[in-house]
């Protein structure tokens, strides 16, 4: 990659530990600031979260990867509700292209009475957990736990980079609809030459407010637009997050933070594997332009959103090929 620009570093332990003080945390949300700005995409530290389980989930999806195609394809999303479960290779689209990685997507349980439920919509069945390797649910679960608090801390700190109150968006996460994703990498030179394949996972943004992305040690895949339109790459660092702004901060910042462009081209022997960790607001959450926000740029940029309709809409698009000839 041509471009000199590297993703700055951010500690957040003033957000992760009891003991710290006001002054630490302003300095952390002035970082947060000039990330958000900047890129959209920083690497996260300091998050308190054990070293063991985040290998131990790229671990467990690897051997899941791994396993003989029958035994994924009990899970298949088209056993359940067409979002929640197992994808294979080519079965994910972006932007009318075969994304080239397979993936197990997890939602957060809706009970029978969810609209997503009684329509029978994408997402409203239930999670369909492996049976092997025999510790992948306990894990996930716990991991779950883990990222849903580190969610609500730097939640926090990027209110008080807005200037605003540490937990102005809690009435808005106290239900987050997270969502968690393995996600799985063959070398994409293996695939050249196969009908409507484009990248390892096509270029776009993420839906909700922010991506914690626990990755392998492969390098080079993973690659962020800049403002310049450039392209680079967020290569793991060992023992951070890789995190990205999404859709609903943009539309809450009114445009003055990012939801980035990003993409993955894997061309290597090895088999990558990530986990991405989808912290979002609660589903019937009303995401309009920040007050904060309107009075550096008073344009609106966004009409008011509900964040579950923008999900249903980017997740119903995600697995179907559609003939741009008709669009
Ligand atoms: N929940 C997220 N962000 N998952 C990954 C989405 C990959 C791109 C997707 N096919 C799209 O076209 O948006
Ligand atoms: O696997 C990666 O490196 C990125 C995944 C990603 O962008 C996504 O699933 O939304
Ligand atoms: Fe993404």
């Amino acid at each position: 990659m041509p471009s000199k620009f590297k993703l700055p570093i951010i500690d957040v332990s003033p957000f992760t530990t009891d003991s710290s003080d006001r002054a630490a945390k302003l300095e952390v949300a002035k970082q947060i600031h000039k990330a958000c700005r900047d890129v959209g995409f920083f690497y996260l530290t300091g998050h308190n979260i054990p070293q063991e389980i985040m290998d131990k989930t790229l671990k467990l999806g690897y051997e899941f990867f791994h396993l003989p195609d029958e035994e994924k394809f009990n899970y298949s999303i088209t056993k359940q509700d067409n979002a929640r479960g197992y994808q294979r290779l080519g079965e994910g689209v972006t932007k009318y292209q075969k994304d080239w990685n397979e993936a197990l997507d997890f939602y957060k349980p809706v009970p029978r009475t969810h609209p997503l439920a009684l329509k029978k919509l994408p997402i409203g069945g239930e999670n369909q957990w492996p049976e092997k390797p025999s510790e992948f649910r306990a894990v996930f679960n716990e991991y779950k736990d883990y990222m849903l608090r580190l969610g609500d801390q730097v939640m926090r700190a990027i209110a008080l980079s807005l200037g605003l109150e540490e937990n102005f968006f809690n009435k808005f996460l106290d239900d987050c609809f997270w969502v968690m994703r393995i996600s799985g990498y063959p070398d994409l030179r293996n695939a050249s030459g196969k009908d409507r394949v484009g990248f390892s996972l096509g270029e776009h943004t993420d839906y909700g407010l922010l991506t914690f992305l626990n990755q392998d040690d492969t390098k080079g895949a993973l690659q962020v637009q800049t403002s310049d339109g450039d392209w680079i790459n967020a290569d793991p660092l060992q023992g951070a997050f890789v995190v990205n702004i999404c859709d609903m901060l943009n539309v809450w910042t009114n445009n003055i933070y990012k939801s980035t462009l990003h993409r993955v081209v894997h061309k290597g022997d090895s088999y990558r594997v990530t986990v991405p960790f989808f912290y979002e607001p609660n589903y019937d959450a009303k995401v309009e332009p920040l007050e904060a926000c309107l009075q550096i740029d008073p344009v609106k940029h966004h009409e008011p959103i509900i964040f579950g309709e923008h999900l249903l809409k980017k997740v119903s698009g995600n697995f179907e090929i559609i003939d741009h000839n008709f669009l």
